[in-house]
């Protein structure tokens, strides 16, 4: 599919809503690249995302998150599935805005299933997993509502069907916006 000639897309949204799954099949359907922050992030440290929040704290884990995204923006033909506070420096929007925004959206009670039982990520360590989470969401809301495509979806949704509405979500504001420019 040529829909976005070559121009990346970058998937935001609050941890868990599937930034990272939906992202893999979006550049299957694209034939674009993938690349998970995150996991480029773990990589070049050469220790998990937990242990760098452990070892270096939470600063220094969003510097190098602000590094490996500028360095993808340099990329074309890329999705690229960011960290959930990716969104919270005013600096990684420049690069965001290299691409086309998209922000997956799952009501946060249905998250709190879904990452109960995880103990990758760092920020729901430790305490009541649905206050932490609501606590994030008001914080970040405003700036995930910054994306140029909101994609609303429900946790009985495959992937996959994720992964379809956003590919429509994108044509259609893609339509809308050259429909703008020309008039
Ligand atoms: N649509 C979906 N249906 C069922 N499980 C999903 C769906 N999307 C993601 N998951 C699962 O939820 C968890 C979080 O997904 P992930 O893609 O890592 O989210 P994110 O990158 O946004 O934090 C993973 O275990 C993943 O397999
Ligand atoms: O929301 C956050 O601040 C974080 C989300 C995580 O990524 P996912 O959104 O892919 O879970 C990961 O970057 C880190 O644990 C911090
Ligand atoms: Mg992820």
């Amino acid at each position: 599919m040529d829909l976005l000639r070559g121009v990346n897309l970058y998937l935001v949204g609050m941890m868990g809503v599937g930034k990272t799954t939906v992202g893999r099949i979006l550049a299957r359907e694209l034939n674009y690249r993938f690349f998970d922050t995150d996991a480029v992030i773990a990589q070049v440290a050469n220790e998990s995302i937990a242990d760098i929040f452990a070892n270096q704290g939470e600063e220094a884990f969003r510097e190098l998150e602000t590094q490996v995204l500028g360095q993808l923006s340099a990329y074309t033909n890329l999705v690229v599935a960011t960290g959930g506070g990716t969104i919270l420096r005013l600096t990684n929007w420049s690069y965001l805005h290299h691409g086309i925004v998209v922000w997956l959206d799952v009501p946060v009670d249905q998250l709190c299933d879904r990452l109960r039982e995880d103990t990758t990520r760092p920020l729901l360590r430790d305490g009541e997993i649905k206050s932490k989470l609501e606590t994030l969401w008001k914080q970040r809301e405003r700036f995930y509502a910054q994306a140029d495509v909101r994609v609303s979806a429900n946790i009985t949704e495959t992937p996959e069907v994720v992964a379809a509405r956003a590919i429509e979500q994108i044509q259609k504001v893609l339509k809308s916006k050259i429909g703008n420019d020309i008039n």
